[in-house]
C-alpha cells in the first residue's frame, strides 16, 4: 500500500447520490469520498451499480438525489466535456481506442483533444511529440509506436488505453477493469506503472471484479451491492468481512 488513505484529502465527494432508471434504484444514497494521491476500488456483483457510479461521475448520468462535488465544488448538471477539462479522465472494459491509427497517433490525438491542450502549455509540435515519445516510454509501448491499434497484442492495447489517458493530464483516472485478463508478466509491470503515476499525485479509481486483483492493486476499497454501499475501508477489513464475500460470491440468501 502507498500510504495510509486518512492522510489524504478528498479529491472527489459523492454525497447521498441516488440514480434511478424508471424507479429502479441503481445507485442509492451513495457516499463516498474519493481519496488523493491512491488507487480506490469499486467492488460489487453485477448490477451492484459501479458503472452507473462512474457515468454520474463523468456526467454522463443525471443523479436523480445527491451531489457530486470535484475539490468541494458541486458538478451535476455539468456537461461531460467540462468534467474532462476539469481532470477527470475515463477508460473502458472495450478500451475505444483509434484502433485504425498507430500508437503514436492514438496518444498525440487524444493529447490535441485534451483540455490542457487548449488551454497554456500545449507547447511546441516537436515538445508535443517530446511528451507522446516519454508516455510511450513509461509504459513499455515506444518500440510499437508505429504499429497500428489493431494489430497489438492484448496486453499492449491495455497499456495503450493507459497511454492515452495519461495524454490527458487529467488527475483523476476511472479505470474500468483495465488489468482483467493480463498474464502475470504484464499484470505486474501494469500495477507498477499505475504505482508511478499515483505516486506522481494521480488518483485512481478502478472497477474490478478479480479479486486477486482488487487485492493487489487496491489502498481502498467501496463495496457496493444492488446500487448501495455496504462497506468503505481499507483492504484487510472489507476482504476479511465473510459477510461482504458472502454477498460477493452469491451465498446470501435475499
Ligand atoms: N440505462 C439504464 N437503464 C435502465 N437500467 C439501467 C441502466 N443502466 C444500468 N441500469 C441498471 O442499474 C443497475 C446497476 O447497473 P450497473 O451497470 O451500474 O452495475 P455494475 O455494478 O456496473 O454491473 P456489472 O458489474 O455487471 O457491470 C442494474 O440493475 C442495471 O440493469
Amino acid at each position: 500500500m502507498s500510504k495510509s488513505p486518512a492522510l489524504t484529502a478528498t479529491l472527489l465527494e459523492i454525497a447521498n447520490l441516488t440514480k434511478s432508471f424508471d424507479g429502479v434504484k441503481a445507485v442509492e444514497d451513495v457516499s463516498l469520498h474519493l481519496r488523493e494521491g491512491i488507487i480506490t476500488t469499486l467492488v460489487g456483483p453485477n448490477g451492484a451499480g459501479k458503472t452507473t457510479l462512474f457515468n454520474l461521475i463523468t456526467g454522463h448520468l443525471r443523479p436523480t438525489a445527491g451531489d457530486i462535488r470535484w475539490q468541494g465544488e458541486s458538478i451535476v448538471g455539468t456537461a461531460p466535456w467540462k468534467i474532462a477539462r476539469l481532470g477527470v479522465a475515463r477508460t473502458f472494459q472495450d478500451l475505444r481506442l483509434f484502433s485504425h491509427m498507430t500508437v503514436f497517433e492514438n496518444v498525440l490525438t487524444v493529447m490535441e483533444r485534451s483540455a490542457w491542450f487548449w488551454q497554456s502549455e500545449a507547447g511546441s509540435g516537436a515538445e508535443r511529440h517530446q511528451r507522446v515519445h516519454e508516455i510511450l516510454d513509461a509504459t513499455g509501448l515506444l518500440h510499437k509506436a508505429d504499429v497500428r491499434a489493431n494489430d497489438l497484442a492484448y496486453a499492449e492495447r491495455k497499456f495503450l488505453s493507459v497511454a492515452r489517458i495519461m495524454a490527458t493530464k487529467a488527475k483523476m483516472w476511472l479505470l474500468d477493469e483495465p488489468a482483467s485478463g493480463l498474464d502475470p508478466r504484464s499484470y505486474e509491470r501494469f500495477v507498477a506503472l499505475l504505482r508511478s503515476e499515483v505516486r506522481r499525485g494521480i488518483t485512481i479509481c478502478i472497477i474490478e471484479h478479480n479479486l486477486e486483483i482488487v487485492v493487489s492493486i487496491s489502498d481502498r476499497i467501496s463495496f457496493l451491492d444492488q446500487g448501495r454501499l455496504l462497506a468503505d475501508g481499507e483492504p484487510e477489513e472489507i476482504l476479511g468481512n465473510p459477510e461482504l464475500s458472502s454477498i460477493y460470491f452469491g451465498e446470501r440468501n435475499s
